[in-house]
């Protein structure tokens, strides 16, 4: 059976306060899943430029296997501000590299050959990329043992209804956070009810197979057609928590295709994303200890 786990989407630059980090949300999940030791791909596209040319070399250098395309727009970069508990807040470049991958025939060849791929709602802000990610989840094959992830990352205002709808459809496992479970509730029309309901309507509406709620210090969940897994947070001395949500679901998703249980992959995801907001940036090496816990 075919093993590849794909991030697609974001490959971009961190610009924190201490420099530039390399990031973006499917990025840090695939380069996570490799640390598993999966075969995981980066799928985006950079710029003819500089920043293009180092985002290259660094996937190189951590080992990490990609399909990105360069295009004639500039290399995606944010600005991160963050508040007094590490937490990000992105400022992010529009009209990038990122906003504009193709569907080539060597993406429809890694679609055939996935089982299991990580998307956002970020990068189907601009058509070109969004119709890449439909047609490349269009043409994954759609059996039991394929994950379609959706890490629906909301960020400033670039989604709408119809996006997500359409995502959430075509998607099965989605990870959210409590704000944007609040914000999704909203656009849904299903407000007043508690968290967890939220989700188990969330669950049943789109027929999912796991739904991950995380609530940043205050605990995360996953629910799956009748059962809830809840693991308290650790309380570790945080760098920041950028790329902490990504970790975790990669960490999941890696616990997942190598067979454990709901519970252990879980608590695997809290303590890999506990270690990432110790580290500066989105994508640390891991300890030893946590990559052989797979
Ligand atoms: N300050 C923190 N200390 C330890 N772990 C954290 C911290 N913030 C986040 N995490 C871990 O990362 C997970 C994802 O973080 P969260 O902020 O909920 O999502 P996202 O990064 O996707 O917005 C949390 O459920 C938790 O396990
Ligand atoms: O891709 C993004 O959404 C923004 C990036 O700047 C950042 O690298 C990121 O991925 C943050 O992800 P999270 O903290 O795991 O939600």
């Amino acid at each position: 059976m075919n093993q590849i786990v794909v991030g697609m989407g974001e490959a971009l630059w961190d610009c924190l306060p201490e420099g530039k980090k390399i990031g973006g949300a499917p990025a840090n999940f695939a380069y996570h899943v490799s640390q598993f030791g999966f075969d995981s791909r980066v799928v985006s596209a950079v710029g003819i430029d500089a920043d293009g040319d180092e985002i290259l070399d660094v996937f190189a250098q951590k080992g990490l296997r990609t399909q990105i395309e360069r295009v004639p727009y500039p290399t995606g970069t944010v600005q991160v501000t963050l508040d007094a508990v590490g937490v990000p807040c992105y400022e992010i470049k529009e009209g990038v590299a990122w906003d504009n991958i193709p569907f080539t025939d060597e993406l429809k060849r890694l679609a055939l050959n996935t089982r299991a791929v990580c998307f956002g709602s970020l990068a189907q802000r601009n058509e070109a990329s969004r119709i890449t990610i439909n047609r490349f989840l269009d043409t994954m094959p759609d059996g039991a043992e394929q994950l379609k992830i959706f890490d629906i990352n909301l960020r400033q205002g670039f989604y709408t209804k119809e996006i997500l709808c359409d995502s959430m459809r075509r998607c099965n496992v989605l990870k959210i956070n409590d704000e944007e479970l609040v914000t999704i509730s909203r656009i849904f029309g299903y407000p007043g009810i508690d968290l967890q309901d939220k989700c188990w309507i969330l669950l049943a509406k789109y027929n999912l197979k796991m739904l991950i709620l995380t609530c940043g210090t205050n605990g995360s969940y996953v629910f799956t057609p009748g059962v809830v897994s809840f693991q308290e947070t650790p309380r570790v001395p945080v760098a920041d928590t950028v790329g902490a949500g990504d970790s975790f679901t990669a960490a999941f998703t890696s616990a997942i295709l190598s067979g454990k249980p709901v519970q252990e992959a879980h608590k695997l995801a809290v303590e890999v994303s506990a270690y990432v907001c110790t580290q500066s940036g989105a994508m640390p090496e891991l300890p030893q200890i946590l990559k052989d816990r797979i």
